[in-house]
Protein backbone atom coordinates (compact mmCIF):
# COMPACT_ATOMS: atom_id res chain seq x y z
CA UNK A 1 0.00 0.00 0.00
CA UNK A 2 2.97 2.85 1.10
CA UNK A 3 4.31 1.97 -2.14
CA UNK A 4 1.52 1.96 -3.97
CA UNK A 5 0.76 5.70 -2.45
CA UNK A 6 4.39 6.75 -3.57
CA UNK A 7 4.43 5.93 -7.17
CA UNK A 8 0.23 6.77 -6.80
CA UNK A 9 1.80 10.13 -6.10
CA UNK A 10 4.51 10.51 -7.90
CA UNK A 11 2.26 9.98 -10.92
CA UNK A 12 0.98 13.34 -10.97
CA UNK A 13 4.14 14.94 -11.43
CA UNK A 14 4.34 12.10 -14.24
CA UNK A 15 1.73 13.00 -16.56
CA UNK A 16 3.35 11.17 -19.57
CA UNK A 17 3.44 8.33 -16.83
CA UNK A 18 6.67 7.61 -17.53
CA UNK A 19 8.64 4.25 -15.91
CA UNK A 20 11.57 5.19 -14.13
CA UNK A 21 14.41 4.31 -15.52
CA UNK A 22 14.98 0.22 -14.96
CA UNK A 23 17.05 -1.53 -12.06
CA UNK A 24 16.86 -4.60 -9.84
CA UNK A 25 14.10 -6.07 -8.71
CA UNK A 26 13.05 -3.99 -4.98
CA UNK A 27 12.15 -5.21 -2.12
CA UNK A 28 8.31 -4.55 -1.28
CA UNK A 29 9.01 -2.58 1.81
CA UNK A 30 12.55 -1.08 2.30
CA UNK A 31 13.44 -1.46 -2.13
CA UNK A 32 16.86 -1.70 -2.62
CA UNK A 33 18.23 -0.26 0.40
CA UNK A 34 19.83 -3.68 1.50
CA UNK A 35 21.03 -4.25 -1.96
CA UNK A 36 23.06 -1.31 -2.62
CA UNK A 37 26.45 -1.97 -1.51
CA UNK A 38 28.21 -0.51 1.40
CA UNK A 39 31.67 -0.85 0.00
CA UNK A 40 32.77 0.03 -3.68
CA UNK A 41 29.14 0.12 -4.64
CA UNK A 42 30.76 1.48 -8.12
CA UNK A 43 31.78 -2.25 -9.28
CA UNK A 44 27.94 -3.31 -8.22
CA UNK A 45 26.64 -0.87 -10.41
CA UNK A 46 28.85 -1.48 -13.67
CA UNK A 47 27.89 -4.96 -13.31
CA UNK A 48 23.93 -3.81 -13.05
CA UNK A 49 24.96 -1.67 -16.27
CA UNK A 50 25.23 -4.96 -18.38
CA UNK A 51 21.73 -5.69 -16.90
CA UNK A 52 19.62 -2.50 -17.19
CA UNK A 53 21.98 -0.03 -19.07
CA UNK A 54 23.41 3.40 -19.02
CA UNK A 55 20.71 4.47 -16.46
CA UNK A 56 19.63 2.85 -13.28
CA UNK A 57 17.15 3.73 -10.64
CA UNK A 58 16.85 2.00 -7.48
CA UNK A 59 15.17 2.89 -4.29
CA UNK A 60 16.32 3.38 -0.82
CA UNK A 61 12.92 3.29 1.43
CA UNK A 62 11.60 6.83 0.23
CA UNK A 63 14.90 7.66 -1.20
CA UNK A 64 15.33 8.04 -4.70
CA UNK A 65 18.71 7.04 -6.80
CA UNK A 66 19.58 7.44 -9.97
CA UNK A 67 22.85 6.27 -11.28
CA UNK A 68 24.55 7.56 -14.51
CA UNK A 69 26.78 4.86 -15.94
CA UNK A 70 28.14 6.68 -19.01
CA UNK A 71 29.51 9.98 -19.73
CA UNK A 72 26.74 10.73 -22.08
CA UNK A 73 24.12 10.51 -20.05
CA UNK A 74 26.43 11.99 -17.09
CA UNK A 75 27.07 14.82 -19.30
CA UNK A 76 23.75 15.39 -20.79
CA UNK A 77 21.89 15.22 -17.28
CA UNK A 78 24.53 16.55 -14.64
CA UNK A 79 26.45 18.66 -17.37
CA UNK A 80 24.06 20.36 -18.87
CA UNK A 81 21.00 20.75 -16.91
CA UNK A 82 21.13 23.21 -14.09
CA UNK A 83 18.46 21.13 -12.09
CA UNK A 84 21.29 18.60 -11.37
CA UNK A 85 23.73 20.86 -9.68
CA UNK A 86 22.91 19.96 -5.81
CA UNK A 87 23.96 17.94 -3.22
CA UNK A 88 21.54 15.65 -1.08
CA UNK A 89 21.51 15.57 2.60
CA UNK A 90 23.97 13.32 4.16
CA UNK A 91 22.58 12.04 7.88
CA UNK A 92 25.95 10.98 8.75
CA UNK A 93 28.54 13.16 7.30
CA UNK A 94 26.41 16.16 7.07
CA UNK A 95 24.44 16.19 9.73
CA UNK A 96 26.07 14.05 12.60
CA UNK A 97 29.65 14.54 11.49
CA UNK A 98 29.13 18.40 10.90
CA UNK A 99 30.90 19.02 7.96
CA UNK A 100 27.60 20.38 5.56
CA UNK A 101 29.76 23.19 6.05
CA UNK A 102 32.06 21.88 4.20
CA UNK A 103 31.44 23.25 0.10
CA UNK A 104 31.46 19.22 -1.81
CA UNK A 105 28.74 18.75 0.32
CA UNK A 106 26.92 21.65 0.49
CA UNK A 107 23.30 22.50 -1.46
CA UNK A 108 23.52 24.69 -4.04
CA UNK A 109 22.19 27.34 -2.00
CA UNK A 110 23.51 31.33 -1.49
CA UNK A 111 26.64 29.52 0.78
CA UNK A 112 27.65 27.78 -2.22
CA UNK A 113 27.45 30.35 -4.70
CA UNK A 114 29.45 32.55 -1.83
CA UNK A 115 32.36 29.80 -1.69
CA UNK A 116 32.63 29.40 -5.40
CA UNK A 117 32.96 32.64 -6.13
CA UNK A 118 35.69 33.40 -3.22
CA UNK A 119 37.39 29.65 -5.06
CA UNK A 120 36.69 30.25 -8.76
CA UNK A 121 39.31 33.86 -8.79
CA UNK A 122 41.81 31.82 -6.73
CA UNK A 123 41.95 28.42 -8.62
CA UNK A 124 40.99 29.30 -12.40
CA UNK A 125 43.60 28.10 -14.70
CA UNK A 126 45.70 31.33 -14.67
CA UNK A 127 45.34 31.98 -11.28
CA UNK A 128 47.01 28.38 -9.56
CA UNK A 129 50.84 29.98 -11.47
CA UNK A 130 50.42 31.61 -8.41
CA UNK A 131 50.96 28.47 -6.52
CA UNK A 132 53.60 26.60 -8.32
CA UNK A 133 56.71 27.93 -6.34
CA UNK A 134 54.82 25.77 -3.41
CA UNK A 135 54.00 23.01 -5.46
CA UNK A 136 57.47 22.23 -6.45
CA UNK A 137 59.28 22.58 -3.35
CA UNK A 138 56.76 19.63 -2.21
CA UNK A 139 57.52 18.00 -4.87
CA UNK A 140 61.11 18.22 -4.87
CA UNK A 141 60.59 17.22 -1.32
CA UNK A 142 58.77 14.46 -1.91
CA UNK A 143 61.74 12.89 -4.32
CA UNK A 144 64.47 13.54 -1.38
CA UNK A 145 62.08 10.89 0.38
CA UNK A 146 62.03 8.85 -2.61
CA UNK A 147 65.89 8.62 -2.32
CA UNK A 148 66.55 8.34 1.47
CA UNK A 149 62.85 5.89 2.38
CA UNK A 150 61.84 4.64 -0.96
CA UNK A 151 60.14 1.60 0.86
CA UNK A 152 58.33 5.07 2.56
CA UNK A 153 56.62 6.12 -0.49
CA UNK A 154 52.85 5.60 0.26
CA UNK A 155 53.15 7.30 3.39
CA UNK A 156 55.20 9.72 1.70
CA UNK A 157 52.42 10.52 -1.13
CA UNK A 158 50.13 11.08 1.60
CA UNK A 159 52.67 13.50 3.67
CA UNK A 160 53.30 15.38 0.70
CA UNK A 161 49.91 15.96 -0.71
CA UNK A 162 48.92 17.68 2.85
CA UNK A 163 52.13 19.63 2.71
CA UNK A 164 51.69 20.99 -0.50
CA UNK A 165 47.89 22.06 0.02
CA UNK A 166 48.72 22.83 3.61
CA UNK A 167 51.40 25.47 2.08
CA UNK A 168 49.45 26.87 -0.70
CA UNK A 169 45.81 27.03 1.23
CA UNK A 170 47.25 28.30 4.15
CA UNK A 171 50.93 29.15 3.92
CA UNK A 172 51.91 27.06 6.74
CA UNK A 173 55.07 25.00 6.17
CA UNK A 174 55.41 20.93 7.79
CA UNK A 175 58.29 19.16 7.99
CA UNK A 176 57.15 15.63 9.43
CA UNK A 177 54.28 13.55 8.45
CA UNK A 178 53.76 13.73 12.44
CA UNK A 179 52.93 17.02 12.34
CA UNK A 180 49.78 18.47 13.63
CA UNK A 181 48.13 20.02 11.22
CA UNK A 182 49.02 16.53 9.01
CA UNK A 183 47.76 14.12 11.42
CA UNK A 184 44.42 15.83 12.43
CA UNK A 185 43.21 16.43 9.42
CA UNK A 186 44.42 12.65 8.04
CA UNK A 187 42.19 11.50 11.68
CA UNK A 188 39.21 13.70 10.44
CA UNK A 189 39.22 12.88 6.85
CA UNK A 190 39.49 8.92 7.03
CA UNK A 191 35.95 8.27 8.45
CA UNK A 192 34.25 11.31 6.40
CA UNK A 193 35.15 9.73 2.86
CA UNK A 194 33.87 6.00 4.05
CA UNK A 195 30.52 6.92 5.11
CA UNK A 196 29.46 9.60 2.37
CA UNK A 197 27.17 6.96 -0.01
CA UNK A 198 23.72 5.86 0.74
CA UNK A 199 24.90 2.18 1.58
CA UNK A 200 27.71 3.14 3.45
CA UNK A 201 25.59 3.99 6.95
CA UNK A 202 22.79 2.81 8.05
CA UNK A 203 21.44 6.14 8.91
CA UNK A 204 22.20 7.42 5.37
CA UNK A 205 19.54 5.39 4.56
CA UNK A 206 17.23 5.53 7.35
CA UNK A 207 17.98 8.91 8.60
CA UNK A 208 15.59 8.65 11.19
CA UNK A 209 18.20 7.24 13.25
CA UNK A 210 19.98 10.33 13.46
CA UNK A 211 17.29 10.91 16.42
CA UNK A 212 18.41 7.09 18.56
CA UNK A 213 20.29 8.67 21.70
CA UNK A 214 24.11 7.86 21.65
CA UNK A 215 23.83 5.71 24.61
CA UNK A 216 20.93 3.32 22.84
CA UNK A 217 22.59 -0.12 22.34
CA UNK A 218 23.95 -0.15 18.48
CA UNK A 219 24.25 3.37 18.49
CA UNK A 220 27.34 3.77 18.08
CA UNK A 221 27.71 5.62 14.66
CA UNK A 222 26.09 8.31 16.95
CA UNK A 223 29.51 8.00 19.40
CA UNK A 224 31.17 7.74 16.67
CA UNK A 225 30.10 11.20 14.22
CA UNK A 226 30.70 13.09 18.45
CA UNK A 227 34.76 12.11 18.08
CA UNK A 228 34.74 12.58 14.34
CA UNK A 229 32.58 15.58 14.54
CA UNK A 230 34.96 17.35 16.80
CA UNK A 231 38.49 16.47 14.96
CA UNK A 232 36.64 18.27 11.69
CA UNK A 233 36.29 21.48 13.27
CA UNK A 234 39.57 20.94 15.15
CA UNK A 235 40.93 20.00 11.14
CA UNK A 236 39.36 23.67 10.17
CA UNK A 237 39.85 26.22 12.92
CA UNK A 238 43.60 25.02 13.92
CA UNK A 239 44.86 26.10 10.80
CA UNK A 240 42.93 29.05 9.97
CA UNK A 241 43.64 30.89 13.50
CA UNK A 242 47.32 29.96 13.00
CA UNK A 243 47.03 31.81 9.88
CA UNK A 244 44.95 34.63 11.74
CA UNK A 245 47.78 35.15 14.15
CA UNK A 246 50.16 35.02 11.68
CA UNK A 247 48.79 37.96 9.71
CA UNK A 248 48.36 39.80 13.12
CA UNK A 249 52.13 39.49 13.66
CA UNK A 250 52.84 40.02 10.27
CA UNK A 251 54.63 36.88 9.74
CA UNK A 252 52.23 35.23 7.54
CA UNK A 253 53.09 33.88 4.15
CA UNK A 254 50.87 34.72 1.19
CA UNK A 255 48.23 31.84 1.00
CA UNK A 256 44.91 31.31 -0.97
CA UNK A 257 43.66 32.07 3.09
CA UNK A 258 46.05 35.26 3.88
CA UNK A 259 45.04 36.68 0.53
CA UNK A 260 41.56 36.26 0.70
CA UNK A 261 41.67 37.54 4.23
CA UNK A 262 42.86 40.53 3.10
CA UNK A 263 41.32 41.17 -0.33
CA UNK A 264 38.14 40.17 0.04
CA UNK A 265 35.32 41.17 1.68
CA UNK A 266 33.83 37.89 2.93
CA UNK A 267 32.92 36.65 6.18
CA UNK A 268 35.83 34.67 7.87
CA UNK A 269 33.60 32.03 8.61
CA UNK A 270 33.05 32.03 4.48
CA UNK A 271 36.67 32.31 4.40
CA UNK A 272 37.18 29.36 6.86
CA UNK A 273 35.32 26.94 5.54
CA UNK A 274 36.12 27.43 1.61
CA UNK A 275 39.68 27.21 2.95
CA UNK A 276 38.73 23.52 4.94
CA UNK A 277 37.08 22.83 1.85
CA UNK A 278 39.73 22.96 -0.67
CA UNK A 279 42.39 21.34 2.14
CA UNK A 280 39.95 18.56 2.48
CA UNK A 281 38.92 18.07 -1.56
CA UNK A 282 42.18 18.28 -2.28
CA UNK A 283 44.83 16.84 0.03
CA UNK A 284 43.56 13.09 0.04
CA UNK A 285 42.76 13.03 -4.06
CA UNK A 286 46.31 14.27 -4.83
CA UNK A 287 48.04 11.47 -2.44
CA UNK A 288 45.68 8.65 -4.26
CA UNK A 289 46.72 10.08 -7.49
CA UNK A 290 50.41 9.74 -6.63
CA UNK A 291 50.13 6.01 -5.17
CA UNK A 292 47.85 5.26 -8.00
CA UNK A 293 50.71 6.34 -10.34
CA UNK A 294 53.49 4.77 -8.81
CA UNK A 295 51.55 1.73 -8.73
CA UNK A 296 51.20 1.62 -13.00
CA UNK A 297 54.98 2.33 -13.38
CA UNK A 298 55.38 -0.31 -11.11
CA UNK A 299 53.15 -2.92 -13.07
CA UNK A 300 53.44 -1.09 -16.45
CA UNK A 301 57.72 -0.50 -16.89
CA UNK A 302 57.34 -0.48 -20.80
CA UNK A 303 55.47 2.90 -20.43
CA UNK A 304 57.71 3.95 -17.83
CA UNK A 305 61.00 3.52 -20.08
CA UNK A 306 59.19 5.40 -23.07
CA UNK A 307 58.04 8.46 -20.73
CA UNK A 308 61.88 8.45 -19.42
CA UNK A 309 63.24 8.27 -23.07
CA UNK A 310 60.96 11.28 -24.11
CA UNK A 311 61.91 13.11 -20.91
CA UNK A 312 65.76 12.70 -21.64
CA UNK A 313 65.23 13.93 -25.21
CA UNK A 314 63.21 16.64 -25.07
CA UNK A 315 64.97 17.98 -21.58
CA UNK A 316 68.72 16.38 -21.92
CA UNK A 317 69.56 13.66 -19.28
CA UNK A 318 72.77 15.72 -19.12
CA UNK A 319 70.66 19.28 -19.06
CA UNK A 320 71.22 19.93 -15.19
CA UNK A 321 67.49 20.40 -14.58
CA UNK A 322 64.84 18.51 -14.02
CA UNK A 323 61.14 18.91 -15.91
CA UNK A 324 59.08 22.25 -15.18
CA UNK A 325 55.86 23.24 -16.70
CA UNK A 326 57.08 25.18 -19.32
CA UNK A 327 58.43 21.54 -21.03
CA UNK A 328 54.80 20.24 -20.87
CA UNK A 329 53.81 21.12 -24.60
CA UNK A 330 56.87 19.14 -25.14
CA UNK A 331 56.00 15.93 -23.25
CA UNK A 332 52.82 14.42 -25.03
CA UNK A 333 53.78 11.09 -23.97
CA UNK A 334 54.30 11.94 -20.29
CA UNK A 335 51.11 13.98 -20.76
CA UNK A 336 49.34 10.59 -22.10
CA UNK A 337 50.77 8.42 -19.03
CA UNK A 338 49.39 11.87 -17.03
CA UNK A 339 45.67 11.07 -18.67
CA UNK A 340 45.89 7.26 -18.47
CA UNK A 341 47.06 7.72 -14.62
CA UNK A 342 43.52 9.67 -14.46
CA UNK A 343 41.47 6.85 -15.91
CA UNK A 344 42.78 3.58 -15.33
CA UNK A 345 42.00 3.87 -11.54
CA UNK A 346 39.84 6.64 -10.95
CA UNK A 347 40.24 8.04 -7.36
CA UNK A 348 36.83 9.81 -7.15
CA UNK A 349 35.13 6.32 -8.61
CA UNK A 350 30.80 7.79 -7.85
CA UNK A 351 32.61 11.73 -7.83
CA UNK A 352 29.93 13.27 -5.34
CA UNK A 353 26.74 12.53 -5.09
CA UNK A 354 24.87 15.05 -7.23
CA UNK A 355 20.68 15.78 -6.38
CA UNK A 356 18.37 17.11 -9.03
CA UNK A 357 15.41 19.73 -7.76
CA UNK A 358 13.01 19.12 -10.37
CA UNK A 359 11.60 16.46 -11.70
CA UNK A 360 12.89 15.12 -15.15
CA UNK A 361 12.67 13.09 -18.30
CA UNK A 362 15.32 11.59 -20.28
CA UNK A 363 15.36 8.49 -23.01
CA UNK A 364 11.80 7.73 -22.19
CA UNK A 365 12.13 7.90 -18.48
CA UNK A 366 10.92 9.91 -15.54
CA UNK A 367 13.64 10.86 -12.91
CA UNK A 368 11.87 12.66 -10.15
CA UNK A 369 12.85 15.46 -8.14
CA UNK A 370 14.80 15.25 -5.06
CA UNK A 371 16.57 12.22 -6.41
CA UNK A 372 20.13 11.31 -5.57
CA UNK A 373 21.88 11.17 -8.94
CA UNK A 374 25.65 9.58 -8.84
CA UNK A 375 27.81 9.75 -11.88
CA UNK A 376 29.57 6.32 -11.97
CA UNK A 377 33.47 7.61 -13.15
CA UNK A 378 34.34 4.24 -12.65
CA UNK A 379 32.17 2.90 -15.27
CA UNK A 380 32.53 5.40 -17.53
CA UNK A 381 36.70 4.67 -17.27
CA UNK A 382 35.73 0.82 -18.05
CA UNK A 383 33.73 1.64 -20.97
CA UNK A 384 35.11 -0.74 -23.86
CA UNK A 385 33.69 0.94 -26.43
CA UNK A 386 36.03 4.03 -26.23
CA UNK A 387 38.66 2.50 -24.02
CA UNK A 388 39.33 -1.19 -25.11
CA UNK A 389 41.24 -3.49 -22.75
CA UNK A 390 40.17 -0.64 -19.74
CA UNK A 391 42.36 -2.42 -17.22
CA UNK A 392 45.47 -2.13 -19.29
CA UNK A 393 47.37 1.03 -18.96
CA UNK A 394 48.04 1.77 -21.91
CA UNK A 395 48.62 5.68 -22.99
CA UNK A 396 49.34 4.99 -26.25
CA UNK A 397 45.55 4.58 -26.70
CA UNK A 398 45.59 9.07 -26.74
CA UNK A 399 48.47 9.00 -30.21
CA UNK A 400 48.00 9.54 -32.95
CA UNK A 401 44.79 9.94 -35.53
CA UNK A 402 42.91 7.16 -33.68
CA UNK A 403 43.70 8.76 -30.47
CA UNK A 404 42.21 11.89 -31.04
CA UNK A 405 39.01 10.42 -31.10
CA UNK A 406 39.78 8.97 -27.46
CA UNK A 407 37.62 10.98 -24.97
CA UNK A 408 40.12 12.28 -22.58
CA UNK A 409 39.41 11.04 -19.44
CA UNK A 410 39.46 14.57 -17.80
CA UNK A 411 36.16 15.21 -18.94
CA UNK A 412 34.92 13.00 -16.32
CA UNK A 413 37.15 12.23 -13.42
CA UNK A 414 36.89 15.56 -12.25
CA UNK A 415 32.84 15.75 -12.29
CA UNK A 416 30.31 17.47 -14.34
CA UNK A 417 28.40 20.70 -14.66
CA UNK A 418 28.08 23.53 -12.48
CA UNK A 419 29.35 21.02 -9.24
CA UNK A 420 32.91 20.47 -11.71
CA UNK A 421 36.10 19.88 -9.10
CA UNK A 422 36.76 23.44 -8.17
CA UNK A 423 40.61 22.76 -7.97
CA UNK A 424 40.98 20.71 -11.31
CA UNK A 425 43.60 23.18 -12.49
CA UNK A 426 45.53 22.97 -9.32
CA UNK A 427 45.68 19.25 -9.69
CA UNK A 428 47.09 19.46 -13.05
CA UNK A 429 49.97 21.66 -12.32
CA UNK A 430 51.01 20.01 -9.08
CA UNK A 431 50.47 16.29 -10.38
CA UNK A 432 51.72 17.13 -13.85
CA UNK A 433 55.09 18.30 -12.20
CA UNK A 434 55.35 15.42 -9.72
CA UNK A 435 54.78 12.52 -12.10
CA UNK A 436 57.62 14.25 -14.63
CA UNK A 437 59.99 15.00 -11.91
CA UNK A 438 59.28 10.92 -10.73
CA UNK A 439 59.88 10.17 -14.26
CA UNK A 440 63.07 12.14 -14.93
CA UNK A 441 65.12 10.66 -11.82
CA UNK A 442 63.59 7.23 -11.01
CA UNK A 443 63.14 3.68 -11.88
CA UNK A 444 60.30 1.94 -10.69
CA UNK A 445 60.17 -1.43 -10.38
CA UNK A 446 58.06 -5.01 -8.68
CA UNK A 447 59.88 -5.11 -5.58
CA UNK A 448 61.46 -8.90 -5.14
CA UNK A 449 61.02 -11.78 -2.61
CA UNK A 450 64.01 -13.62 -0.72
CA UNK A 451 64.00 -15.79 -3.90
CA UNK A 452 64.72 -12.85 -6.23
CA UNK A 453 61.04 -13.78 -7.60
CA UNK A 454 59.11 -10.53 -8.51
CA UNK A 455 56.24 -9.27 -6.32
CA UNK A 456 53.33 -9.11 -7.95
CA UNK A 457 51.07 -6.21 -6.49
CA UNK A 458 47.87 -6.24 -5.88
CA UNK A 459 45.08 -4.24 -6.86
CA UNK A 460 43.18 -3.71 -4.13
CA UNK A 461 41.82 -0.26 -2.88
CA UNK A 462 40.34 1.14 0.51
CA UNK A 463 37.42 1.93 -0.98
CA UNK A 464 35.31 4.83 -0.11
CA UNK A 465 34.56 8.92 -1.76
CA UNK A 466 38.09 8.76 -2.20
CA UNK A 467 39.54 5.62 -3.40
CA UNK A 468 43.30 5.20 -2.69
CA UNK A 469 45.13 1.84 -3.58
CA UNK A 470 45.90 -0.20 -0.72
CA UNK A 471 50.02 0.36 0.27
CA UNK A 472 52.20 -2.08 -1.83
CA UNK A 473 55.47 -3.00 -2.25
CA UNK A 474 57.83 -1.98 -5.20
CA UNK A 475 61.56 -1.03 -5.29
CA UNK A 476 62.33 2.91 -6.52
CA UNK A 477 65.89 3.46 -7.25
CA UNK A 478 67.57 6.60 -8.60
CA UNK A 479 68.40 6.28 -12.25
CA UNK A 480 71.92 7.57 -11.58
CA UNK A 481 73.79 9.72 -8.90
CA UNK A 482 73.49 12.80 -11.31
CA UNK A 483 69.51 12.37 -10.82
CA UNK A 484 70.41 12.83 -6.83
CA UNK A 485 72.40 15.55 -6.87
CA UNK A 486 69.81 17.37 -9.65
CA UNK A 487 67.33 16.47 -6.84
CA UNK A 488 69.58 18.00 -4.04
CA UNK A 489 70.46 21.23 -5.84
CA UNK A 490 66.81 21.77 -6.64
CA UNK A 491 65.83 21.24 -3.69
C1 LIG B 1 43.28 14.54 -9.53
C2 LIG B 1 42.79 15.02 -8.41
C3 LIG B 1 41.33 15.33 -8.23
C4 LIG B 1 40.23 14.67 -8.70
C5 LIG B 1 40.18 13.41 -9.56
C6 LIG B 1 39.06 15.40 -8.23
C7 LIG B 1 37.75 15.04 -8.51
C8 LIG B 1 36.64 15.73 -8.04
C9 LIG B 1 35.28 15.33 -8.27
C10 LIG B 1 34.83 14.11 -9.06
C11 LIG B 1 34.49 16.22 -7.65
C12 LIG B 1 32.95 16.21 -7.62
C13 LIG B 1 32.42 16.86 -8.86
C14 LIG B 1 30.92 16.75 -9.03
O1 LIG B 1 30.20 16.93 -8.05
O2 LIG B 1 30.45 16.48 -10.13
C15 LIG B 1 35.33 17.21 -7.04
C16 LIG B 1 34.88 18.29 -6.32
C17 LIG B 1 35.71 19.23 -5.76
N1 LIG B 1 37.07 19.27 -5.82
FE1 LIG B 1 38.27 17.94 -6.74
N2 LIG B 1 39.47 16.47 -7.50
C18 LIG B 1 40.85 16.47 -7.48
C19 LIG B 1 41.67 17.39 -6.86
C20 LIG B 1 41.25 18.52 -6.21
C21 LIG B 1 42.11 19.51 -5.62
C22 LIG B 1 43.65 19.45 -5.64
C23 LIG B 1 41.30 20.45 -5.04
C24 LIG B 1 41.66 21.71 -4.30
C25 LIG B 1 42.85 22.19 -4.15
C26 LIG B 1 39.92 20.06 -5.29
C27 LIG B 1 38.81 20.77 -4.90
C28 LIG B 1 37.50 20.38 -5.12
C29 LIG B 1 36.34 21.09 -4.60
C30 LIG B 1 36.36 22.36 -3.77
C31 LIG B 1 35.22 20.37 -5.01
C32 LIG B 1 33.76 20.69 -4.68
C33 LIG B 1 33.08 21.40 -5.81
C34 LIG B 1 31.61 21.65 -5.51
O3 LIG B 1 30.97 20.83 -4.86
O4 LIG B 1 31.09 22.69 -5.93
N3 LIG B 1 39.93 18.88 -6.00
N4 LIG B 1 36.65 16.89 -7.29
Amino acid sequence: VVIYRRHSGAATRNPGRLPYPPGPKPHPLVGHALLIPSESSWITFLEWKKIYGDIIHLRALSQNIIVLNSYKVARDLIGKRHIYASRPAFPMVGELMGWARIGVLTPYNETLKRYRKLIHPMMSRGAVKRYVVEQRTAVIAFLETLVNEPHEFHRNSRFTAGKMIMSTIYGIKVDSADDEYITISEAAMAPIVKVVYPGAAYVNIFPVLKYVPSWFPGAQFKRNAKIWRKLAERMVDHPFESVKSAMAARSARPSFTSILLQEENASEEDIKWVSGTLYAAGADTTAAVLATFILAMTIFPEAQKKAQQEIDRVIGSNSGRLPTLEDREDLPYVESIWKETLRWLPVTPLGAPHLVTEDDTYGGYYIPAQSTVLANIWAMSRDETTYADPDRFWPERYEGEKGKDVLDPRLFVFGFGRRTCAGAHFAESSLFMAISCILATFDISKARDEQGQEIEPEISFTAGLINHVNPFKCDIRPRSAQAIALIRSDH
